[in-house]
């Protein structure tokens, strides 16, 4: 049996650590090309659809794909940045600033980034990491609430390299950190910035990623998870009852998903007389497809059309310091005692001399220089 990381684990390196930052991914560009292998990928992972494989895949590549790939790729096309797909440039952009956060805490991290769908995949980014002698790996999903089809996907495929590997990583996993004062100060903080420039609305709206509601009554915990947060965060900013609510967006498929939806619950408000509505959504760690489009541009039209006077999309927590600083402290706690420090950083370079010596006379063949 040959092991993938066989051409890359050498003796002697000094142990390092590192975080690895893992969000959904996003297509490689706005054309249905490019959305075709991501939806495939993503659509077609079990424990984001949890129909029998033998009967999806009939749906999948037969009806949905041929579908899905243009009209999503033109929705992309609408939020595309000089830089690329918003996800990836707000995820890379945490994760430069998270590494500089976490040395001036005195730790001695790498922070990596990696998508579950697409690039750069979790296989190539632990294989690098690997191979650049990284031994302790946090592993912190960039999902505040925990769900089985974005955080669970990602500790499998952690764990299916992990598998691979003869020199294995010692694992740290966030399973998640929704009501983590750090996140929920970052979440009210960046509300209050948006309160104080542009005053209150008439409602506030929180508005979460959708998921089937079987899987809450199968013991999914992620709709208790969304409640949670957006509970801490009225708390935090003392916003009165009735003033603010949850919603639940990005609906797939024909079954029932948790509720109440977001556009309809929007089309009610202005019904209602409403005039005025903010929209935030605190799960959404990075403005991407499901915030800039859906939200940003078609909710407002379903708002407006409605007869809604004002709406006002807040952007996510994306590069905002408080975030990053929240980063920083959930992954220093996750790693209190075990992510290395600068402190020892001498130490273990001299250990690791000692190691290659020991590992020449023994005729190893890969040994660090
Ligand atoms: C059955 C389908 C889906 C489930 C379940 C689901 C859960 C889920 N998704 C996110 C976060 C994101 N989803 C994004 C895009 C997206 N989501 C689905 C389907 C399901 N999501 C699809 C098909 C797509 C792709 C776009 C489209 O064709 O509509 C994104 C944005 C990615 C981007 O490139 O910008 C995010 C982020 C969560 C948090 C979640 C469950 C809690
Ligand atoms: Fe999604
Ligand atoms: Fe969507």
């Amino acid at each position: 049996m040959r092991f993938i990381d066989d051409t890359t684990t050498v003796h002697g390196q000094p142990a390092r650590s590192a975080v690895l930052l893992v969000n959904l991914g996003t297509p490689a560009a706005p054309t249905a090309a490019a959305l075709r292998p991501y939806l495939a990928q993503f659509l077609g992972d079990p424990r984001v659809v949890e129909i029998p494989k033998a009967v999806w895949n009939l749906i999948l590549y037969g009806v949905i794909l041929p579908i899905r790939a243009k009209k999503s790729a033109a929705k992309y096309a609408s939020i595309w940045t000089t830089e690329g797909s918003p996800l990836r440039v707000h995820t890379e952009r945490q994760a430069t600033l998270l590494r500089g956060w976490l040395g001036e805490r005195g730790l001695d991290v790498e922070v990596a980034w990696a998508m579950r769908y697409g690039e750069p995949s979790i296989e190539k980014v632990l294989l690098d990491l690997r191979a650049r002698g990284v031994e302790r790996l946090l592993v912190l999903p960039l999902y505040p609430q925990y769900s089985a089809s974005t955080t669970a996907t990602a500790v499998d495929e952690v764990c299916r390299l992990q598998q691979k590997l003869r020199n294995q990583f010692e694992l740290r996993f966030i399973k998640h950190y929704h009501d983590h004062p750090a996140y929920i100060d970052a979440l009210a903080g960046r509300l209050r910035a948006h309160f104080e420039q542009h005053g209150q609305p008439d409602r506030l709206v929180m508005s979460f990623h959708g998921v089937p509601k079987r899987t809450l009554l199968k013991g999914d915990p992620y709709h208790c998870e969304c409640l949670k947060t957006a509970r801490l965060v009225a708390e935090r900013l003392g916003l009165a009852k009735g003033s603010w609510l949850v919603t639940f967006q990005s609906r797939f498929g024909k079954a029932e998903w948790l509720q109440p939806y977001t556009a309809p619950t929007l089309e009610r408000l202005a019904r209602e007389g409403v005039g005025r509505v903010d929209l935030f959504c605190p799960g959404f760690t990075s403005d991407c497809l499901e915030t800039l489009e859906e939200i940003a541009l078609e909710a407002r039209q379903t708002f407006l059309g409605a007869g809604g006077r004002e709406f006002n999309y807040i952007d996510c927590l994306n590069d905002r310091p408080e975030w990053i600083d929240a980063l920083a402290t959930i992954s220093e706690e996750h790693g209190a005692g075990w992510l290395h420090r600068r402190a020892d950083r001498a130490a273990r370079d001299a250990e690791a001399g000692r190691t290659r010596e020991l590992a020449r006379a023994a005729g190893a063949e890969r040994v660090a220089d």
